[in-house]
């Protein structure tokens, strides 16, 4: 943990040690095994978007797309749980401004888990749609 800073003087600037920064990925590594240990969101989340990327790479459509918006929505997710241990440290009791960062959190992750949905749709409902009667035709044909 850092020292609190002291006073009005400018912060020294840190110089980039290789064990510092190996320890910094450790927390974060840390920081997401805990969120995929507690969070069920989480969990669905990581498989719909590995779903959708191999459904993506099957149909060859746009893999980079499915890859932004599964990024958005699982980092969406780790801040919301981030933000939810925060409030929880801060207000354990109820409280109305508590209630208003939890659900703003929850709200962002909503609002980018149904454009997820709307980026998949566009991307890859055309060609799986393709696909889908590709096969009907073949089925039909026989
Ligand atoms: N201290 C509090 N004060 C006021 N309202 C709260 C408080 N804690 C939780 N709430 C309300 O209850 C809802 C659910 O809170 P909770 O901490 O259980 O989060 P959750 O969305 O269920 O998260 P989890 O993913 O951990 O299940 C919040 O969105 C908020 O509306």
């Amino acid at each position: 943990m850092k020292p609190p800073p002291s006073g009005d003087a400018p912060p020294a600037r840190a110089r980039l040690e290789v064990p510092r920064l190996w320890a910094s990925f450790g927390y974060a590594w840390a920081g997401l095994v805990r969120t995929w240990q507690s969070q069920p969101n989480f969990r669905i989340e990581c498989t719909i978007g590995g779903l959708a990327l191999a459904l993506a790479w099957w149909l060859e459509a746009g893999l980079v797309p499915v890859l932004v918006m599964s990024a958005l929505v699982l980092s969406l997710e780790v801040v919301n749980s981030a933000i939810e241990a925060v409030v929880d440290l801060a207000c354990p009791e109820f409280h109305p401004l508590a209630k208003v960062a939890k659900d703003a959190a929850a709200g962002a992750t909503l609002l980018a888990a149904v454009f997820s949905v709307l980026v998949g749709l566009v991307v890859l409902g055309v060609p799986l749609w393709g696909k889908v009667r590709a096969a009907w035709d073949f089925l039909t044909s026989i």
